[in-house]
């Protein structure tokens, strides 16, 4: 038998707008891609349900604007959704929907069960705190107080993401597109999260950096086993990282299974573009 998913999304909503009476009732709503063409209410994600299994790295592909970013903002917290239900299978957390949390409670899981890389470093990193210390911030955040230890864990960190130590009190605002992402990505291990957000991570990386970053998350999957979910566009990507994807199309998942299968017998036509466009 399979093991009980670590993260379980049931259902979740997210609109921009207020809606109207032709698109509130789901059971009447006629969306023209993903918004009501009456009020121009935006869904920008509706219906989303999947599982997330532990250790597995989990795709989640579709074109820009089909919903990809507010979904994982949502599980962050970073929005607030209009429903839904996220269950975390952690004790301290098993059998609540995370979404009803307190904010206290939400800041909990941020720090020590999700860690977040976003597409934008501007979003994840400090530029005015050096590198060790965007890492440091996160630990102390945590409750971390050891200077030592703190100090150890972030250079630690650093030497795992490939950058030089002698680099560790420099702004990240200096860095490159790929060093910058690499810096991300230290700072949400920083807490040894179980599960691990990647959001359109090597999205307007060189080639080559994006192939040395991509390989350092195959590198940290493989030695570290978190959970993974991984948003982008690009199928070459999800096809390199994940075991099992979603397909987004206008804020809904139209097709999901084992990342092979979906390559090698897309069954929805915008799936077959997709994979086609590979070739
Ligand atoms: N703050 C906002 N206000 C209004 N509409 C928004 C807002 N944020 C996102 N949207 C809309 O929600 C839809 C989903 O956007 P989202 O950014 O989640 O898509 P995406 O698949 O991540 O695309 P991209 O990779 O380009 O960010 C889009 O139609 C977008 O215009």
């Amino acid at each position: 038998m399979r093991e009980q998913p670590i993260l379980q999304v049931k259902n979740l909503q997210k609109k921009f707008g207020e809606g109207c009476q032709h698109c509130l009732d789901p059971e009447i709503r006629q969306l023209e891609k993903n918004f009501c063409p009456y009020c121009g209410t935006i869904y920008a994600v509706h219906d989303v349900s999947f599982d997330l299994y532990p250790g597995e790295v989990l795709g989640v592909v579709g074109e820009s604007g089909s919903g990809k970013s507010t979904m994982l903002q949502g599980l962050y917290f970073d929005i607030e959704l209009a429903a839904g239900e996220v269950y975390i299978n952690e004790p301290m957390l098993a059998s609540q929907n995370v979404l009803t949390l307190s904010s206290q409670q939400k800041r909990y899981i941020r720090n020590y069960i999700y860690g977040m890389v976003y597409q934008n470093p501007l979003d994840g990193l400090k530029m005015k705190f050096s590198s060790i210390g965007n890492i440091a911030e996160k630990m102390i955040a945590a409750g971390s107080r050891n200077v030592g230890n703190i100090e150890a864990r972030s250079k630690a960190l650093l030497e795992d993401v490939h950058i030089p130590l002698r680099r560790m009190k420099e702004e990240p605002r200096n860095f490159s597109g790929g060093m910058q992402q690499r810096v991300q990505i230290a700072k949400a291990l920083s807490n040894n999260p179980p599960i691990l957000f990647l959001d359109e991570v090597t999205t307007g990386l060189d080639l080559s950096v994006q192939a040395s970053v991509l390989d350092l998350i195959k590198q940290i999957q493989r030695e570290l086993h978190i959970s993974m979910i991984v948003v982008s566009h690009d199928l070459a990507v999800i096809r390199m990282l994940a075991d099992r994807s979603i397909v987004m199309l206008n804020g809904t998942i139209i097709e999901n299974g084992l990342t092979d299968q979906i390559l090698e017998d897309p069954q929805h036509e915008y799936t077959q573009q997709l994979v086609y466009s590979l070739l």
